[in-house]
């Protein structure tokens, strides 16, 4: 029997940003599967109302990412998605070379939609947008942490003017003042900016009411560009228009025993208070990014180390540093390509882990968990309980031997998130 078609299909550009996605369409009434990449034709996927296709495209060269979310849009409309979100970060996190704005241009000739709707807003997480410029909390983006980020900066917060050094053709605005009118005043909106050659409108969001209209307007279309917040708003429409399950809670915190541990790679400020947090209740190593680089064996002294202390109890390893301490190390080694370089060294202690038994695993960054969940080759994610606003617990949904997992975006969770995601991983 031919799967029933999708409700809503949905590519995102990391790992963590997906299963944050994933969180929030389960939690809204959508029955929701994450895979990595566009699953094999052998993969058994249950029955779902949504797919979340995560890729590692934040950062790749601009093509590339663009020829992985064509094929990985092309998949989700072969299961019958009318309408695909593709997910990018609430903070927008881009270059002027992309790839928000790539990926959009492709997405929207190959789905034929004369216009995209586009907002990161995300306000459970304090992402706002009003007059087109995204704010962090109180602070505009560019004087966020944001601003330091180790691979794009985020500099400018006017969305519009962002995206359009992005993208090929002109981006409008939907004010709040017409999202204030309601689904009928945005929808004639973009009818308006699309008639005058916009491709794409960023969308103000003040409160999550305003993404239910957004949400609404959007599905009129084949394709939307937004964070979890478009995606509440589009899977509130849906379900609303009979298209969710009614048992599309998250799984019990079913568990899988074996050890915890936790890695972090992001620098965030928020990952690094929590890193301060974890001191005060279970070992602590920070890795010294420079002895990663220079010493071979740098990665084995960490797993040994996890090793020794796994039997009383989980452990996290993190290379994450200050903003100061990152732009030194960029300058010694010349830019931000020494990013890649500390993934591979994280990715490769959490497969000293799970080769030391760990099941229950922790990982702090988008890029670094891309990078461990590909270097341990996991393919699909069931949603379980939620940790903090966009972090879920995650089960493998294939493999011999399960394992739970929480992927936390840098900016994402309170002071005390690893004993609180280790708490519901058991
Ligand atoms: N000490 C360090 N100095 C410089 N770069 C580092 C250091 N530690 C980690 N990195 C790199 O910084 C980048 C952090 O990106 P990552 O996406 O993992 O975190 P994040 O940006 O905070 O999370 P998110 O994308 O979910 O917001 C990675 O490429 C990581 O390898
Ligand atoms: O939208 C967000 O902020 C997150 O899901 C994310 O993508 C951060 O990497």
């Amino acid at each position: 029997m031919s799967p029933r078609p999708l409700a809503l299909g949905a590519v995102a550009d990391d790992y963590t940003g997906a299963s944050d996605l994933a969180n929030t369409l389960t939690r809204a009434g959508l029955r929701t599967v994450q895979t990595i990449g566009v699953p094999d034709p052998g993969l058994a996927l249950p029955e779902v109302d949504a797919v979340v296709v995560a890729l590692k495209s934040r950062s790749i060269p601009a093509d590339q990412a663009v020829e992985r979310s064509r094929a990985a849009e092309r998949w989700l409309r072969a299961r019958g998605a009318t309408h695909v979100l593709f997910k990018i970060c609430s903070t927008f996190d881009s270059t002027d070379a992309g790839n928000i704005g790539p990926v959009l241009d492709a997405l929207r000739a190959d789905s034929g939609a004369p216009i995209a709707l586009v907002t990161p807003a995300f306000p459970e997480t304090g992402r706002t947008v009003y007059q087109g410029h995204l704010f962090v909390g109180a602070r505009p983006l560019n004087e966020s942490p944001l601003k330091d980020h180790p691979l794009n900066p985020m500099r400018d917060a006017d969305l519009v003017r962002v995206l359009a050094r992005q993208s090929a053709a002109p981006v409008g605005l939907v004010d709040i003042a017409t999202v204030a009118e309601g689904v009928d005043a945005v929808t004639a909106r973009l009818d308006a900016l699309a008639r005058s050659g916009h491709g794409s409108a960023i969308a103000d969001t003040i409160v999550e009411s305003d993404l239910e209209i957004l949400g609404r307007a959007a599905l009129g279309h084949p394709l939307s560009v937004g964070a979890s917040g478009l995606g509440l708003g589009l899977a509130r429409a849906l379900v609303a228009a009979g298209r969710g399950s009614p048992s599309a809670d998250a799984l019990p915190g079913e568990g899988v025993g074996g050890h915890a541990a936790c890695l972090a790679g992001s620098c965030s400020q928020a990952t690094l208070d929590q890193i301060a947090a974890a001191e005060g209740h279970m070992p602590v190593l920070r890795l010294d990014p420079e002895r990663l680089l220079s010493d071979p064996h740098a990665v084995e002294a960490a797993i040994a180390w996890a090793a020794e202390r796994l039997d009383t109890g989980p452990v996290l390893i993190a290379t994450s540093g200050t903003p100061e301490a990152v732009r030194a190390l960029q300058a010694r080694h010349g830019g931000a390509g020494i990013g890649h370089a500390i993934e591979v060294a994280n990715a490769a202690t959490a497969a000293g882990l799970v080769a030391r038994g760990v099941r229950r695993l922790v990982v702090a960054g988008g890029e670094t968990s891309g990078a461990v969940v590909d270097h341990l080759g996991l393919r699909a994610f069931l949603l379980g309980p939620e940790i903090a606003a966009g972090v879920p617990v995650l089960r493998t949904a294939s493999g011999p031997e399960p394992m739970l997992l929480a992927l936390k975006s840098g900016n994402f969770g309170g002071r005390d998130f690893f004993a609180r995601a280790l708490a519901l991983m058991r």
